[in-house]
């Protein structure tokens, strides 16, 4: 996947949170957004995703010589963020189930193996509700990494997480994430060490 950002902006009311954004982002690639608390990396990585609408410029999508309208490119990608909520009536391999029901997981990865490999094996069977904050972090991460998807969006992803669960999320980054279009927005280098290219929001302000 490519995805072409031209003079793109985006404000809330009378802020201008970025503008002037001309940017190439490629499958196979890794990508950091950074800036302090406050500057618009996670609103950046929202517009990227297609979840919230730039206010000036152009974003397009392709795959390969394929152009894919902005509409669609949901169904290419998986996001982790601390605002996106779980359902917490379900366990989570009811969660994973639920999700798989209309986005694939990554062949050859059985719910249960997924759960296992962020550590979660014992609370396969507790319903999310009852875990710990951490806990739902790496089931955010489970479920944005292991969907068979070209574009893997992270937003603050060791968010709660202990230094185990930190390795994990290394591992996997390290494991599941060649041949993806991968942008973290953090300003945590635990998060995005592994990125090869760093977007600063404060230059497109
Ligand atoms: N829906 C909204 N309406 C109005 N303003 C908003 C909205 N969402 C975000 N903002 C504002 O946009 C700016 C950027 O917020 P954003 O969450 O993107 O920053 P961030 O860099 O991700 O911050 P942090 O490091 O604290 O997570 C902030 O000033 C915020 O108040």
């Amino acid at each position: 996947m490519t995805i072409s950002l031209s003079d793109t902006g985006k404000r809330f009311n009378r802020d201008w949170i970025f503008r002037k954004l001309s940017y190439r982002f490629e499958s196979g690639n890794s990508y950091a957004i950074t800036g302090p608390n406050g500057s618009g990396k996670s609103t950046l990585l929202q517009v990227i995703g297609g979840a919230v609408m730039h206010s000036e410029g152009t974003i397009s999508y392709s795959h390969g010589e394929t152009s894919i309208e902005a509409d669609a490119v949901y169904r290419h990608l998986s996001i982790a963020a601390p605002y996106l909520e779980l359902i917490e009536e379900m366990t989570a391999t009811e969660l994973l189930m639920f999700h798989q029901g209309f986005k694939a997981l990554l062949p050859g990865h059985p719910i249960k193996a997924i759960l296992s490999e962020v550590g979660l094996d014992k609370a396969a069977h507790k319903q999310i509700r009852y875990f710990s904050s951490g806990m739902k972090q790496r089931l955010k991460l489970a479920q944005a990494i292991f969907s068979d998807t070209s574009l893997l969006l992270l937003d603050e992803p060791c968010t709660n997480l202990d230094a185990a669960g930190i390795a994990i999320y290394q591992e996997l980054i390290s494991s599941y994430a060649d041949n993806r279009l991968v942008i973290v927005s953090s300003n945590d280098p635990q998060e995005y060490g592994f990125c090869k290219e760093i977007l600063r929001i404060q230059d497109y302000k």
